[in-house]
């Protein structure tokens, strides 16, 4: 069983980790249920730490002290990595009777202890009713005092009178939990348990969308659940197997609890790792970025740091980036009619794949083009000088400069270009281009990429928010990570309203004094469901090549979740955070004012929110993050 947070282990392979717990009420011997379960193809057990029936072979003095089953009948090992131990469901600390809340805490305490004393890598405990606050307190209690293990909270995934139609009031069990780990601070060793619906009642979409923002560890299914195929075999209804793929990136984990006669228990592990290499392979982007998930990366600073090798590699690696650059230099030179060569210029070369591209083009053309590669990074211009002997005939003429300061010799006819950061403006792409144009010819130049328009989103992500409050940088202090973007794969997140565009640059942009000073206020439209804002997704759009106002006439690329263009892996969101989680009612509208600032040294985002409530403007003169211009 994997109790704990593991975004660091980078080389998973999904398709070995469908983890199947079994729940196995009170065994007799625990050792025997263990290797049964072994046997049947399950890596842990869900089973109670205490139960009447396990102490009731005591009497006399000696009874009062047991509290349980005798630590030596497992090995320390076997406690630690097999056993997941499930809490009295027959303790209640937030019950009216004062009596049974004395009781149920002793009960509660005891159970703790144990749990810990055990070594067990996680509790199980549930949450049955909407005001669960004593019980929060205590665990609280437990987790600020260091408690070692994970608690998984159990929780149906669908609202309790929708299961229930007799039920007295419309529960949302969202909110259940959202109160409880609020008082417990988003604590992350807090991880949820999702009960299974009954299959007239699976959750929609959107309520599907909200849960895959929030930390789910397992899914618990019921043999019930299954049905049986022609061979007698257990098989999942299609409605649940649209829910587990939506929890697989999640790498949820599974147990399962038998409530139907059927002793073959192995046919369900054995089916839910089936339907594991099923799904995955549905993803065919699953290769390329698994391993990143939720991993905090820190902005590039390309003009103060050079790219190491396995960057430019990465970079390389998506075909579809290129393909569309190519197209839109094709589509450019399509139309020269000049009785001379074109000059082009591809300024941040890098290692050439935008060279490369080009040169494609004019041999597509068969049009004989001026080609100039400018790149500052020594190590970069090593390989175009290797390039350039042995593959590109050396036709292309490579300046290792700066290029705001290069002096050209000629104007270019075509500037191309990728400083595009994640959020399009954030590696300096507006600054860079603004110096070079002065090298492009001022009449009919043009530049590739044209436009680019940074897109923001509201986000639920307390794994984010956790991952920024535990993993912070030794020099900087936790305002500072919350005032730094990052880069991140998102994935257990949840948007919660549709990306709006936020800051337009365009290129060329010949004024006396190109102004890349920005600021917008954004409101977004109510949100449907209560959540949790802890802060924004930024994505951004480009025109490479802008022919007209008709349709297709424009070549794009975009990381916009609306429009992204299909199968680019090679930017991830950015993420501006909030200092602190801030609860959202359905209704809610959220508002947020963004700055791009800058001086004669740096370029710095400043944001803050306005609606439902507002908070302090962060990043206040680029204290904590800033892109240096030098
Ligand atoms: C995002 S990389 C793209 C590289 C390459 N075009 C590709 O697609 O793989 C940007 C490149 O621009 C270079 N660069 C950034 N700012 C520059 C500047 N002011 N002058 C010259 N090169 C610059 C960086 O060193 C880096 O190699």
């Amino acid at each position: 069983m994997e109790s704990n947070d593991q975004h660091s282990d980078a080389s998973s392979d999904k398709r070995k980790k469908m983890s199947c717990g079994l729940y196995f009420d009170a065994p007799k011997n625990l050792k025997e249920a263990i290797e049964m379960s072994i046997n049947f193809g399950y890596h842990f057990l869900v089973t109670q730490l205490t139960h009447p029936s396990l102490v009731e072979d005591f009497d006399g003095p000696d009874a009062a002290h047991v509290i349980g089953r005798t630590d030596r009948i497992l090995k320390a090992v076997e406690w630690n990595r097999l056993i997941l131990g499930e809490l009295s469901t027959s303790t209640d600390v937030d019950s009216e009777d004062i009596e049974i809340q004395k009781s149920s805490r002793a009960t509660l305490e005891q159970e703790l202890g144990f749990a810990s004393h055990l070594g067990l890598p996680a509790i199980l405990i549930y949450l049955t009713k909407p005001k669960n606050i004593q019980l929060a307190r205590i665990i609280n209690e437990r987790l600020v005092l260091g408690l070692q293990l994970a608690v998984w909270v159990q929780i149906p995934i669908v609202h309790v009178s929708r299961e229930n139609p007799m039920g007295e009031s419309e529960h949302d069990t969202w909110d259940w939990w959202n109160d409880f780990r609020t008082y417990c601070d988003y604590d992350k060793r807090l991880r949820l348990v999702l009960e299974m619906p009954s299959i007239k009642n699976c959750p929609t979409s959107e309520e599907l969308d909200r849960w895959i923002g929030e930390p789910v560890k397992a899914l618990f299914l019921r043999t019930s659940q299954f049905l049986k195929n022609q061979f007698g075999k257990p098989v999942l209804p299609k409605s649940y197997q649209n829910i587990i793929q939506r929890f697989m990136a999640l790498d949820v984990q599974y147990i399962i609890y038998s409530d139907t006669e059927d002793s073959d228990l192995g046919s369900y592990s054995k089916y839910i790792n089936f339907l594991g290499k099923k799904l995955y392979f549905c993803n065919n982007m699953a290769d390329f970025i698994e391993g990143c998930e939720d991993y905090l990366q820190n902005p590039l600073q390309p003009l103060t740091e050079h790219l190491e090798s396995t960057v430019y590699e990465v970079f390389e690696r998506d075909a579809t980036k290129y393909i569309n650059y190519e197209n839109a230099v094709l589509r450019l030179l399509k139309h020269w009619k000049e009785p001379r060569e074109p000059v082009i210029m591809v300024v941040g070369a890098g290692r050439g794949p935008l060279v490369q591209a080009v040169l494609d083009v004019s041999k597509t053309l068969d049009l004989k083009c001026k080609v100039y590669a400018i790149e500052k990074n020594p190590y970069a211009m090593n390989t175009l000088v290797h390039r350039n002997k042995y593959e590109w005939d050396s036709q292309v003429t490579l300046v290792k400069t700066d290029m705001r300061s290069w002096e050209a010799p000629e104007l270019a006819d075509v500037l191309v270009s990728e400083l595009l950061g994640s959020f399009g403006d954030n590696e300096l792409s507006p600054e860079c281009l603004d110096g070079a144009q002065k090298f492009l010819n001022p009449k009919t130049g043009v530049s590739i990429p044209s436009q680019y328009t940074s897109f923001i989103a509201p986000i639920q992500s307390t794994k984010i928010f956790n991952e920024i409050r535990d993993n912070r940088m030794p020099d900087k202090t936790l305002k500072q990570s919350y005032e730094t973007p990052y880069v991140v794969h998102l994935n257990n997140f949840y948007q919660l309203a549709p990306p709006e565009a936020l800051f337009v640059f365009d290129h060329p942009n010949f004024t006396d004094c190109p102004d890349n000073k920005r600021y917008k206020s954004i409101r977004f439209p109510p949100i449907s469901k209560a959540a949790v804002l802890t802060g924004f997704a930024g994505f951004f759009e480009t025109v490479l090549l802008d022919e007209g106002s008709e349709e297709g006439s424009k070549v794009m690329l975009s990381t916009n979740p609306e429009t992204h263009t299909p199968d680019m892996v090679s930017w991830f969101p950015i993420v501006f955070s909030l200092a602190v989680p801030v609860q959202l009612k359905a209704g809610d509208v959220v508002r947020v004012s963004f700055w791009r600032e800058e001086n004669f040294e740096k370029v710095w985002y400043e944001w803050c929110l306005e609606s439902p409530c507002r908070t302090p403007i962060m990043n206040v003169n680029g204290r904590s993050y800033s892109l240096k211009k030098k």
